[in-house]
């Protein structure tokens, strides 16, 4: 039996960090949602009691590296499943990208292991079982629109945002996560987002409150050490984007629009100087 599983991509609405933590994560506030770019899986039981993974992109680690196989060994370790798994990766998510690709395919790992071994394991305890494998993982697993607080783990759903275009552009730069979250001064921010007022645009469905209260204090950070994602983010403003913003620690901009007309216009003039530009939707 073959089993198939989606792993979309992420973005960061708002990101806040409020301060570092002792055992050296920060505590965060965060808005994600979830876009219509997504990774495809498939899974097949092993005769022998083995992981095995393939992708077609050469640029992945397919070793214990690679964030589905540590799902995989952790959902066989804890519930003592002796059998083994193919697991074929379809990458279609831009990788170190802060789209959250590795942390979703771990997700669809678990939620495709689950139906493969008809182990039954409620969402709620698949959650659980992400937070050891990456802070946005818990959110990956069930997906929507959440705030997400503590390391990211700590998840309060919210309704889907207004209907709009997103249209994701990633310069030609790979950023670590580590790196960025290591370099930031949380004691420093100049600017905090306020995530009230985007909690406020999404139930109300408003787009135009929801592009102006954007924000993301990782951006501070990014920006100053890759200008190309700062000139980035001005060339789709000044395309006509309503409201840009970096995704989680980037290199990724996402700009929102409402009218069609507009998204192939930007779509257009951004290919002019980056190769990965992808037009998507929020998943409701
Ligand atoms: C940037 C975001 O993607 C936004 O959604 C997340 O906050 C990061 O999520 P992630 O990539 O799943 O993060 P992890 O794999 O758990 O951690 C990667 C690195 O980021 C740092 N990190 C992560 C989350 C967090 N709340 N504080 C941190 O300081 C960790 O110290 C670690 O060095
Ligand atoms: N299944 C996977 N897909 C992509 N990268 C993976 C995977 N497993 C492990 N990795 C490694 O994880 C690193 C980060 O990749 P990923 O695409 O998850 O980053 P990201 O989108 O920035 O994540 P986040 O937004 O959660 O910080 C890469 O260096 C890659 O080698």
């Amino acid at each position: 039996m073959k089993i198939y599983e989606k792993a979309p991509a992420k973005i960061n609405l708002s990101l806040d960090v409020l301060h570092k933590r002792d055992d050296g994560y920060h505590e965060v506030e965060m808005i994600m949602t979830m876009v219509d770019l997504a990774d495809r899986l498939e899974m097949e039981e092993l005769p022998r009691d083995t992981i095995m993974i393939t992708s077609q992109a050469g640029y992945i680690p397919l070793d214990e590296k690679n964030l589905a196989f540590q799902a995989a060994r952790l959902i066989k370790d804890r519930y003592d499943v002796k059998k083994g798994v193919y697991i074929h990766l379809d990458k279609q998510i831009p990788v170190a990208a802060g789209l959250a690709g590795g942390s979703s395919d771990a997700a669809a790992t678990l939620r495709g292991l689950n139906r493969l071994w008809g182990l039954n394991i409620p969402e709620q305890e698949l959650r659980k079982l992400g937070e050891e494998l990456g802070s946005d993982v818990p959110f990956c697993v069930s997906g929507g629109t959440a705030l997400a607080s503590g390391r990211g783990e700590k998840l309060t759903y919210l309704p889907s945002p207004a209907p709009c275009w997103v249209i994701l552009a990633k310069p030609p730069i790979n950023v670590s996560t580590a790196e960025i979250y290591g370099a930031l001064k949380a004691d420093e921010i100049h600017r905090h987002p306020d995530t009230r007022q985007m909690i406020q645009s999404i139930e109300n469905r408003d787009f135009d409150q929801m592009c102006q209260a954007l924000g993301n204090v990782l951006e501070e950070v990014t920006l100053e050490r890759y200008p190309q994602v700062r000139q980035l983010k001005q060339a789709m403003l000044r395309m006509g984007a309503e409201g840009v913003l970096m995704s989680g620690s980037g290199p990724t901009v996402f700009g929102l629009v409402q009218k069609e007309s507009r998204v192939t216009r930007i779509y257009n003039g951004l290919r002019g100087f980056c190769k990965q530009v992808y037009v998507v939707r929020i998943l409701t």
